[in-house]
C-alpha cells in the first residue's frame, strides 16, 4: 500500500452504530468523526456505556458501522472483503486487552515468535525481532517463563510485546491497565507512550484510569455516543465537538 506521509493512520467519518435488542434498537454511536495520527498516544475516555469499546471495535474493523467510513492508512476498510480486511489488521494493527490472553503452554518468547510466524515474517528474523520486542518491554530476563510463572504486570507486558513485534502502525488498547496495580499500570502506559513516540505508531487506548491522563498526547471524551471534548493536555489546546462541527461546515 503506497501511503503519503500526510495520510492519517486512522480516519473515521460520521460513524453510526446501533445494537438490536429484541424488537428495539439502541443507537450507541451517533456520528463520530475521529482522526488519529502516527506518533501520538490518544486516550478514549468517558462514562461506562458511552460507547468507547464499540467505537474501538469499529475503528479496528472488528465490527461494521451502520453508517460512515473508517480508513486505515487512507484505505476505506468498508470496501475490503473479509480476507483483505484480515490482512490489513494482521499487517498494520496490534491489539492489547484488559486480560493478556496468553497461551498457557508457551513461554513469553514463544508467544511473541508465534505472531511473527503467523504474519509470515522471514524465519531468519523471527528470533531477533522477538527478543528485541521483549527487551522493549523490559522482559529479556523473563523470556523463557510461561504465564503461570509471571505476575499480572509481566503478562500484560508480554501481551504488549506480542502486539509490538509486528511494528504496527495502529495499536488499539482496551483498558490495558485496569487489572494492574499503580506501579505496573504506570509502566504499561509509559511503554505505550514510547511505542507512539519512538516507533511512530498511532496508539488508541480506551480507559477509565485517570492515572493515564498525564501520559497522553490527546484525550478524546465520549458521552452518549458522541465526542464531547478533544484535548491536548500538554499544550492545553482544548476544543470541543461544536468547534469541530463549525470547522467542518
Ligand atoms: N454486542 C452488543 N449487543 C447489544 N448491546 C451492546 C453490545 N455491545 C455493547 N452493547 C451496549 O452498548 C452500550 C455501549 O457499550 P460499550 O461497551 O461500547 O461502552 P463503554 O463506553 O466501552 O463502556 P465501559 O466503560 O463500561 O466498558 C452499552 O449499553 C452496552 O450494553
Amino acid at each position: 500500500m503506497l501511503v503519503s506521509s500526510d495520510t492519517p493512520a486512522l480516519s473515521a467519518r460520521n460513524i453510526h452504530k446501533s445494537y438490536r435488542n429484541g424488537d428495539s434498537s439502541m443507537e450507541i454511536l451517533k456520528g463520530i468523526d475521529l482522526t488519529a495520527q502516527c506518533g501520538e498516544l490518544t486516550l478514549l475516555m468517558g462514562p461506562s456505556g458511552s460507547g468507547k469499546s464499540t467505537l474501538m471495535a469499529v475503528l479496528a474493523g472488528l465490527s461494521c458501522p451502520d453508517r460512515g467510513t473508517v480508513s486505515i492508512l487512507g484505505q476505506p476498510i468498508g470496501d475490503l472483503g473479509e480476507a483483505d480486511l484480515t490482512a490489513v489488521r494482521l499487517r498494520h494493527c496490534g491489539f492489547i486487552f484488559q486480560s493478556p490472553n496468553l497461551f498457557g503452554a508457551l513461554s513469553a518468547l514463544d508467544q511473541v515468535r508465534l505472531v511473527l510466524q503467523l504474519t509470515g515474517a522471514p524465519a531468519a528474523d523471527i528470533d531477533s525481532r522477538a527478543w528485541e520486542s521483549l527487551k522493549e518491554v523490559g522482559l529479556s530476563d523473563r523470556a523463557h517463563l510461561k504465564p503461570s510463572a509471571m505476575s499480572g504486570g509481566e503478562k500484560q507486558r508480554v501481551a504488549i510485546a506480542r502486539a509490538l513485534v509486528k511494528q504496527p502502525t495502529l495499536l488499539f488498547a482496551d483498558e490495558p491497565t485496569s487489572a494492574l496495580d499503580r506501579t505496573n499500570g504506570d509502566l504499561v502506559i509509559r511503554i505505550l507512550r514510547r511505542i507512539a513516540h519512538s516507533n511512530g505508531a498511532a496508539v488508541l487506548c480506551v480507559t477509565h484510569d485517570s492515572r493515564l491522563i498525564g501520559h497522553a498526547d490527546r484525550i478524546v471524551t465520549i458521552d452518549d455516543g458522541r465526542i464531547v471534548s478533544d484535548e491536548r493536555p500538554d499544550t492545553h489546546d482544548t476544543f470541543h465537538q461544536r468547534d469541530i462541527e463549525n470547522a467542518a461546515s
